[in-house]
């Protein structure tokens, strides 16, 4: 028996109930001309027209959160072909995705349900999954799919049940290593609230708050997390110098943020000191506390006399989950309250993590910045960045495991809540020992434990 499809005029009412915009638009304007004329209804698409542009040109943040995303959604939808009716049959039933009905032989192509992109490197497609399918058969498919779909990968995610989502990914924004900018000479010429970290895949700037937040950059091994703990110090270090910023250098590896010894107010890598050390941050923290209720303050003000002290953790799986009992017992007593005090008093916290799992991460939310690099597991993504992000885009998982994708990973937009492709700028060992020579002055008053 050959195969039989739906009669034409079933299938141009189906798509125009499952579509009813595309009956919508076109019978309004049609409404507008026949009452107010072909004048006012040019009158009224120009107004919107140049509503939509002075959005652009005003409130390009806006914009770009909220308008971008349905006008990148409706392009790839509509005018690339990737997911148009033929083609997106072929590539399904190339892929071997389509069923066919063996009694009336009528092929079942699956339906996508909607498209949204959050990035331009990035979108989302829902997709109905057809009776007698598997996600895992589409994970088998997924990397026929990026060549039908002429797509750098594609990751596949249960949505609920009968719905998939595809994350196709289009490209990969950074091809180049981001060169940090000039340390400032000045401690004036920096800002804390507003600290450059790379670039985004927008094209525009990544940075972040320091001052009065808490940082995680979570990534395997190589991935390259210490790029953006070594942006925040080349932002402070003439803070450093001036004696405005404090850095508490916890480095259980002992490795690369060793060079910060010098200038660090308190280093250590061994359980004990590290203990110490935390510690010691906490009771600076209850002492700033006084301080402000003293000089009558209810917030922190950078000066030397309160100046921000951030606790830099290299390692923090090693020191509150699966390092020796007396270490993470010792941390774990008090990094929840500075996690959840420390901030108000000048006190941010910048922790790396190779493994995110729930015991090694004390209170995410409190994280103001997330970041997640190259990651082993697709559920370390969510581990980090929040519930749905990777189904939103946020592959770190697939970033692929060479040392020309370290510092690449993703963050969330704070206002859409929507992750954003990143790279972190890179400092290599120069770039280091010029922050170290600029921070360094003589500190007297070093109380390094484990020296
Ligand atoms: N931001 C970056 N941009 C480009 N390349 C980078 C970046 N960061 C790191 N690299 C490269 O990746 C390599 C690995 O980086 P690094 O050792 O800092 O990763 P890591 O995540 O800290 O690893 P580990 O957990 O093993 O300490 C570096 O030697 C460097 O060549």
């Amino acid at each position: 028996m050959g195969k039989r499809t739906q009669g034409w005029e079933w299938r141009v009412a189906g798509w125009a109930a499952r579509h009813p915009g595309f009956v919508a638009a076109p019978a309004a304007v049609a409404t507008t001309m026949a009452q107010l004329g072909p004048v006012t209804t040019g009158g009224v698409a120009a107004g919107v027209l140049a509503a939509g542009v002075g959005w652009y040109r005003g409130h390009p943040d806006s914009w770009a959160a909220v308008a971008a995303p349905q006008l990148r959604a409706l392009r790839r939808r509509w005018l690339s072909r990737a997911y148009l009716g033929r083609w997106w049959s072929r590539v399904t039933e190339e892929c071997g995705l389509v069923t066919v009905n063996r009694r009336t032989g009528f092929v079942n192509v699956p339906r996508i349900v909607r498209i949204r992109s959050h990035s331009p490197s990035t979108e989302t497609v829902y997709v109905r999954l057809l009776l007698g399918q598997t996600v895992k058969l589409w994970e088998e498919a997924a990397e026929a799919l990026a060549v039908g779909l002429n797509a750098e990968r594609v990751g596949v995610e249960r949505v609920r049940s009968q719905v998939i989502a595809l994350i196709v990914q289009r490209s990969e924004p950074f091809t180049e290593v981001i060169v940090p900018p000039e340390i400032a000479a000045d401690a004036d010429a920096t800002s804390l609230a507003n600290v450059y970290l790379g670039e985004t895949e927008h094209d525009t700037d990544w940075s972040a708050p320091l001052i009065g937040q808490h940082w995680l950059v979570s990534g395997a091994t190589g991935s390259g997390k210490n790029s953006v703990t070594w942006m925040a110090l080349r932002a402070c270090a003439p803070l450093i110098r001036d004696g405005l910023v404090r850095v508490h250098v916890v480095n259980p590896k002992g490795t690369e943020l060793n060079a910060l010894r010098p200038v660090s107010y308190r280093y250590a890598e061994t359980d004990r000191d590290i203990v110490e050390v935390v510690a010691g941050f906490w009771e600076t923290m209850q002492a700033r506390k006084k301080t402000l209720a003293e000089q009558g303050r209810r917030t922190f003000e950078l000066s030397r006399e309160t100046p921000l002290d951030l606790l830099l953790i290299d390692e923090l799986g090693a020191v509150t989950g699966y390092g020796d009992r007396s270490l993470t017992k010792g941390v774990q007593s008090v990094l929840p309250l500075i996690l959840s005090q420390a901030r108000a008093l000048g006190g941010s916290v910048i922790g790396a993590l190779q493994e995110p799992t729930k015991d090694v991460i004390p209170q995410r939310d409190l994280f103001s910045l997330r970041v997640c690099l190259r990651a082993t597991s697709a559920g370390h993504v969510d581990m980090v960045l929040g519930d749905d992000m990777r189904r939103r885009g946020a592959l770190a998982d697939e970033i692929p495991n060479v040392a020309d994708s370290a510092g690449i990973g993703f963050v969330v937009k704070q206002r859409s809540r929507t992750p954003m492709r990143v790279r972190a700028a890179y400092c290599d060992d120069s770039d280091i020992a010029e922050l170290v020579r600029v921070a360094g002055w003589p500190h007297t008053e070093l109380t390094t434990a484990g020296r």
